[in-house]
């Protein structure tokens, strides 16, 4: 469905996408997962012909990606991180008003919009977007995007700006549309991606430093970890130094272990001594977020 083929992309003398290939099936959710600043926006802007890469080719259905005005972009529907809208109409009005712009007769347009407003869940009455929560508008957005009934969806950091429901609806919303689309969605959030994608490639340092189907991911790197909470950073700040094979995330810590009996006494004796105090300690199975935080602390 798509061929990303060794891009490069520099913003002065800063080297933001380093020689980037991978090829995404079609019918899949791809995660493009990093920190913020990894580049994540920038090659999602590369394939939809609105940057121009320094090197490479990115192939969407065997077509090369122009920038400027691609022709790749009828079968790439996008969602940007900060949609904006016409906040005086409403989402009915909006979705016609899209359907009208890609050129769909009256009739399509008027049955997509309603089929759309009813996949995301937005109702099909008076109010007018500008009252809409970032979550509605979230939503309209996939449907807007969807409104031409795209080969592949583009979504940039769909759930980050969302509470907890609002979250969940996205997710479920981008799970529902994996029948019609491929998805890409870039996030920071390694729960979301863990839930939904089929494949994911984790960006760092300008290259994919990992990348495949997350089951084989987690067989792969899996393992037992202990996760130590302590109370404060100062707490944290004394026991970075003593668990040198530890990732830490604020005032958690994720060490991973082959005789637990063992790490935790030594955990325990450790923090008596430095009069470090704990939240919690549990036994866990490392998840997608811990493959990443020791991929990119190692
Ligand atoms: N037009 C630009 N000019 C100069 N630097 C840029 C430009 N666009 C992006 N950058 C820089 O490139 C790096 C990657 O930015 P990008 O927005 O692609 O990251 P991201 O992974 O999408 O992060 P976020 O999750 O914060 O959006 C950042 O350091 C950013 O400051």
């Amino acid at each position: 469905m798509i061929h990303i083929d060794h891009i490069h992309k520099k913003f002065g003398t800063h080297t933001v996408l380093n020689d980037i290939s991978i090829k995404i099936e079609e019918g899949q959710i791809f995660g493009l997962l990093g920190q913020n600043g990894a580049g994540k926006t920038t090659l999602m802007k590369i394939m939809l012909g609105l940057l121009k890469a320094d090197q490479g080719d990115v192939r969407i259905l065997g077509e090369s990606v122009r920038f400027g005005n691609t022709p790749t972009n009828q079968h790439v529907g996008y969602l940007p991180d900060v949609p904006s809208f016409y906040p005086y109409m409403t989402a009915y009005e909006y979705l016609l008003f899209c359907g009208e712009v890609t050129g769909l007769d009256k009739k399509v347009r008027v049955e997509r919009a309603k089929r759309y407003l009813a996949l995301v869940g937005l109702p099909f009455n008076r109010k007018r977007i500008g009252g809409f929560s970032r979550g509605m508008k979230q939503r309209l957005g996939i449907a807007q995007a969807l409104i031409h009934q795209p080969k592949v969806l583009i979504c940039d950091e769909p759930t980050s700006a969302l509470d907890p429901v609002g979250r969940r609806e996205m997710i479920e919303i981008l799970q529902k549309i994996k029948h019609e689309t491929t998805v890409i969605f870039s996030t920071h959030i390694l729960s979301d991606a863990e839930k939904i994608c089929d494949c994911v490639a984790f960006l760092h340092n300008g290259t994919f430093q990992l990348s495949g189907k997350v089951s084989d991911i987690l067989k792969q790197h899996q393992k037992p970890i202990l996760r130590v909470v302590v109370q404060q950073m100062a707490d944290a700040e004394k026991l970075k130094p003593l668990l040198t094979n530890a990732t830490q995330s604020g005032t958690t810590f994720t060490i991973p272990s082959t005789n637990l009996l063992a790490t935790q006494q030594q955990i325990f004796e450790q923090c008596i001594q430095q009069q470090i105090a704990i939240q919690s300690i549990e036994i866990e199975q490392s998840t997608l977020e811990d493959v990443f935080l020791e991929v990119i602390q190692s």
